[in-house]
């Protein structure tokens, strides 16, 4: 069973009654997302329109057909009926031929009826997954780095996918809802007393199956909830499998992941069965309250045969139509939680855009950080008074023990997050104040994870920078000493690596992502523990490639090894924090305790 939810929207829908919720939560949520899809409005406005159309002409058809069976029942030719505020009186094949016209007419309504929620459902699942796209890719970073694993992927995925449904489902509604009114006028202009009990018929039924679909809403809302939690599982599944290959899987490890799966089941048993329950309980009430209505218009004086006849099949059509109002109220109970939190997350990206400045970027002379204290949103400060200036063409190490915040320098330094207080220059001016897609074009990074994407190796250099051309995909991967390498394989710059395969070592896979780094020729440089995975022989011959462009890239290597360190020009010290010392490495080992201790570690 699942836990309750935290969210407090769930709550709260636990004490709402009100028949009306259904319309204006759908209108709510409607309005927060059609903004992100095109011609929505339009579409649904022109479905309207249509259904009004396709209304009249059905209940025109349904009194026509009537009339004609009255007609046949009394042997006449001749069709004569008093149809409310309509008499007819016409020979019998003029009236089939026209009955038989308003049948195609009606036909092809139901068509385009059809095709306009589906295309507006299709577009804007498209839309509405470039929106997400395009407000996560430009959200600050700190909104991306806080967020649950799994949640975009399920947003991506599940949630465009049912809010697609939803609208699907909302543009039949429209079109339902519309044809139901119009025929229940019609009912009204031909006979008063029977429009009446079918207007009551189809009030006590949406009244009386209330309770049911506010349960159906709450199990979707734990549905929604409890996927998303199962998507972060899947994802963990994958992040570890190769440590679970080596370890196994715990008997624990299983039971968490059963529990996820467990915990989708239930409201996932609940919602399903309530969205088929709930409809097929309407069907039988509205056919209990058909006979009930029979009976009240039997006891009324209902005027002629035809105008009765009509009356009852407009009635046993709309009631055909009420259910399937019921039915899109229910169904839209299921999938308003998944607009809501669609909604809450193109929110909460784009109204955390990432920063930009307006000033060009001229090439980057000096990178200095003035006074940086720093925390993360979530945790104490982990950056203290932090100054240091580097100059262009320096080769800078950065050392420091495990969670000194060597990390949180280079975050800084990239522009992925700002200090708490005091500044990054560029050239001495606030580097906010620089436009952003310049200073992406002059930078270039190689974390210490470094990811390939599923592609050939020249994809994978060529991934942030698609104009590069072969030559300069090679001139990178001869930085990189990566060249020789990959023209021994047989397919050359052309075999297909990704994060799994088993076509490159670790060691290779981090020099792809140096020379994918050098590849935009960068005027700064940082590797964070970039050549970790590397051999002595391999690291020597990127130190020597690094050593080639000193003077021309400013470099900052963040390193444990000593072998690293010692190629530098200065090396700055991080400890808990603070930058407790920033010298040329021969200085250090005299000065410093902590590069004093790393070149004593055998083999660092
Ligand atoms: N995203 C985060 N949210 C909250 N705290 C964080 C986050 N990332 C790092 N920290 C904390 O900030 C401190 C500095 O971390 P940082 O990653 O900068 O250290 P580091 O010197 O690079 O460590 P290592 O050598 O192990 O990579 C640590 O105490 C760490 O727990």
């Amino acid at each position: 069973m699942a836990e309750p939810s935290s969210d407090p929207r769930d709550q709260e829908s636990a004490r709402r009654a009100n028949p009306l919720e259904v319309a204006r939560k759908t209108w709510g949520a409607w309005l927060r997302l059609s903004p992100f899809f095109r011609s929505s409005r339009l579409a649904i406005v022109v479905l309207a329109g249509l259904s009004l159309v396709a209304g009249l002409v059905e209940s025109g058809l349904i009194a026509l057909i009537a009339t004609v069976a009255a007609s046949l029942a009394t042997g006449s030719r001749d069709v004569q009926a008093d149809l409310g505020p309509i008499a007819l009186d016409a020979p019998l094949p003029t009236v089939l031929t026209v009955g038989v016209a308003m049948a195609v007419v009606r036909g092809c309504l139901s068509i385009l009826l059809a095709y306009i929620p589906a295309r507006v459902g299709a577009q804007a699942m498209a839309d509405l997954r470039r929106k997400l796209f395009d407000a996560f890719v430009g959200a600050a970073w700190e909104i991306k780095a806080s967020e649950r694993d799994g949640q975009f992927q399920s947003l991506m995925n599940a949630h465009i996918s049912i809010v697609s449904q939803a609208i699907i489902t909302l543009g039949n509604g429209v079109s339902i809802f519309v044809t139901f009114v119009t025929l229940v006028v019609s009912a009204f202009l031909l006979n008063l007393p029977a429009a009446v009990a079918l207007a009551v018929a189809s009030l006590l039924l949406f009244a009386g199956l209330r309770p049911l679909a506010r349960r159906l809403r709450d199990q979707a809302r734990k549905l929604s909830a409890e996927n998303i939690e199962y998507s972060k599982g899947v994802q963990e599944v994958v992040l570890m499998a190769e440590e679970t290959q080596v370890f196994g899987a715990s008997p624990t490890y299983r039971e968490t992941f059963y529990r996820l799966v467990d915990r989708v089941r239930a409201p996932l048993l609940r919602s399903r069965f309530l969205a088929e329950a709930v409809p097929a309980l309407f069907q039988s009430v509205a056919l209990l309250l058909l006979v009930l209505a029979l009976i009240v218009i039997s006891l009324m004086d209902v005027g002629n045969l035809a105008s009765l006849g009509a009356v009852v099949l407009i009635l046993i059509r709309a009631l055909s139509f009420g259910q399937q109002v019921q039915s899109v109220a229910t169904s839209m109970d299921e999938k308003i939680p998944f607009m809501e939190r669609l909604a809450d997350a193109l929110g909460q990206y784009s109204g955390h855009p990432q920063q930009d400045g307006d000033q060009d970027l001229p090439p980057v002379r000096r990178l200095s950080l003035v006074s940086v204290d720093f925390a993360y949103p979530t945790g104490p400060q982990v950056l203290h008074d932090v100054t240091f200036t580097v100059e262009r063409g320096e080769t800078i190490g950065i050392a420091g023990p495990s969670g000194s915040g060597k990390s949180s320098v280079v975050q800084i330094l990239l522009r992925l997050r700002d200090p708490s207080d005091g500044a990054l220059l560029v050239n001495d001016v606030d580097a906010r104040s620089f436009r952003r897609d310049q200073w992406q074009r002059r930078i270039a990074y190689v974390p210490q994870t470094a990811q390939l994407v599923w592609g050939t190796v020249a994809d994978n250099i060529r991934f942030y920078r698609p104009e590069l051309t072969d030559a300069q995909i090679v001139d990178a991967a001869r930085k990189a000493n990566l060249h020789d390498e990959v023209m021994s394989w047989p397919e050359g710059y052309d075999t297909v690596v990704g994060q799994r395969a088993a076509a490159v070592s670790g060691g290779q896979r981090q020099r792809i992502c140096l020379a994918r780094a050098l590849a935009g020729d960068p005027e700064v440089l940082i590797l964070d523990e970039a050549t970790s995975a590397l051999d002595v022989r391999s690291e020597n011959l990127v130190h020597q490639s690094l050593e080639a462009l000193k003077g021309r890239i400013t470099l900052f290597m963040v390193s444990h090894r000593i072998s690293a360190l010692a190629t530098c020009d200065r090396v700055m010290v991080i400890e808990n924090g603070r930058l407790q010392a920033f010298a040329p490495p021969a200085d250090l080992a005299a000065t410093n305790t902590f590069y004093r201790d790393i070149t004593r570690v055998p083999g660092v």
